[in-house]
């Protein structure tokens, strides 16, 4: 078959089935991301451009992108990017993928944030509707349009068009001066999406793996966040410059917090391409968290707030561990968005 006879309609068919026999529990959702990074078409213009025959090289590139996901491997990585509340994230294999859940942590690190200053609403814009997916098609198996996809092999699809615009985000204007310290920031998205949503906040995001540091720093810089977050190596806090430890309103960690005898039971997906690091929290997920919590006093300001994600079966422990210590005025857990306890938030005394 002619590479011009497979069109954006055949590859979608096509990869869909595919992955649906290798187990990829989405299918569809994966083909059309896949497409959508291949060709640059958003999810919306796959379906206007059903009869567009892909370019040979654009062929090649779906190629490569198909068998990565094929063998397991996070879409994130292949596509080498996420979206992340109101950003865009570049991920790559060795840094953890931020979860949605993870969004939750990042409202009460804000909440936190506009406790300590004045916020005011900025001007705002529309925001526009997240565009709907349209039907799906059927399913189409048979040749595959790149030979043997379980060889390995690397190339190949259409012009280049929108991608998918993340939604606007309303700002909200805070008093200059706040500050935020966040440990273990990975590809940067907590550290990066409380700068942008809070313009005048000044983050110093930490991580112990330099791999994590400078693809948070390539994330900084591409949304244009330099004069807002500072990144530093290093282990919890020991990078970060001693004149602002007692100056964070808020501390905010998604730390490693999977007991390790768990961590060998999550999914290939999870255990064979995210980093150990950020994953293994110690014998009950709380090595990491007890670390944090005994620099919590020196780093924040009388009346600052911590905010951790921590294990389901471990954040009622840690809020407990919060409550023995003398200095917090309140230690709450809060649940996930599948309602599951997962946020610990302890405010300090003033
Ligand atoms: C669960 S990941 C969270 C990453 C990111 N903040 C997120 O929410 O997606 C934990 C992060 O903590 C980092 N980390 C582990 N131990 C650390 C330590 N002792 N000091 C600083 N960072 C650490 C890991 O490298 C990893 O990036």
């Amino acid at each position: 078959m002619a590479n011009e006879a497979w069109t954006v309609k055949r590859i979608l068919e096509w990869t869909r089935g595919y992955l649906e026999r290798k187990g990829d529990e989405h299918p569809r959702l994966s083909a059309e991301w896949l497409i959508s990074d291949v060709t640059g078409l958003s999810r919306v213009q796959i379906y206007m451009n059903f009869d567009k025959p892909l370019t040979p090289s654009k062929l090649d590139a779906m190629h490569d992108a198909v068998v990565r996901r094929g063998r397991g491997e996070p879409l994130q990585y292949v596509t080498g990017e996420m979206p992340f509340r109101h950003i865009v994230l570049h991920c790559e294999r060795g840094v953890l993928i931020p979860r949605p859940e993870t969004e939750v942590l990042v409202d009460a690190a804000l909440e936190g944030v506009d406790a300590a200053t004045l916020t005011f609403p900025a001007i705002l814009g529309e925001v526009p509707e997240p565009a709907q997916d349209k039907a799906a098609d059927e399913n189409a198996e048979g040749a595959s349009p790149f030979g043997d996809v379980s060889a390995e092999k690397g190339e190949a699809l259409v012009e280049e068009g929108a991608k998918p615009a993340a939604p606007a985000e309303p700002p909200v204007l805070v008093e200059p001066g706040c500050r935020v310290l966040e440990i273990g920031t990975g590809t940067g998205c907590i550290a990066l999406s409380i700068a942008s949503e809070r313009p005048g906040t000044r983050v110093v995001a930490t991580d112990l793996s330099p791999q994590a540091v400078a693809l948070a720093t390539r994330n900084r810089d591409a949304l244009g966040l330099e004069h807002a977050v500072t990144v530093v190596e290093g282990d919890l806090a020991s990078a970060v410059d001693p004149e602002l430890m007692g100056t964070f309103a808020v501390l905010v960690s998604n730390p490693p917090y999977i007991p390790s005898a768990v961590v060998p039971t999550l999914p290939q997906e999870v255990i064979g391409y995210e980093p150990g690091l950020a994953l293994d929290g110690g014998e009950d997920g709380l090595d990491v968290f007890r670390r944090i919590l005994e620099l919590a006093p020196r780093a924040l300001l009388p009346g600052g707030m911590l905010c951790c994600e921590l294990f389901e079966d471990n954040v009622g422990t840690a809020a407990e561990l919060v409550r023995a210590q003398s200095g917090w005025a309140s230690a709450d857990v809060r649940e996930d968005l599948t309602h599951r306890p997962r946020v610990l938030v302890a405010v300090r005394e003033e």
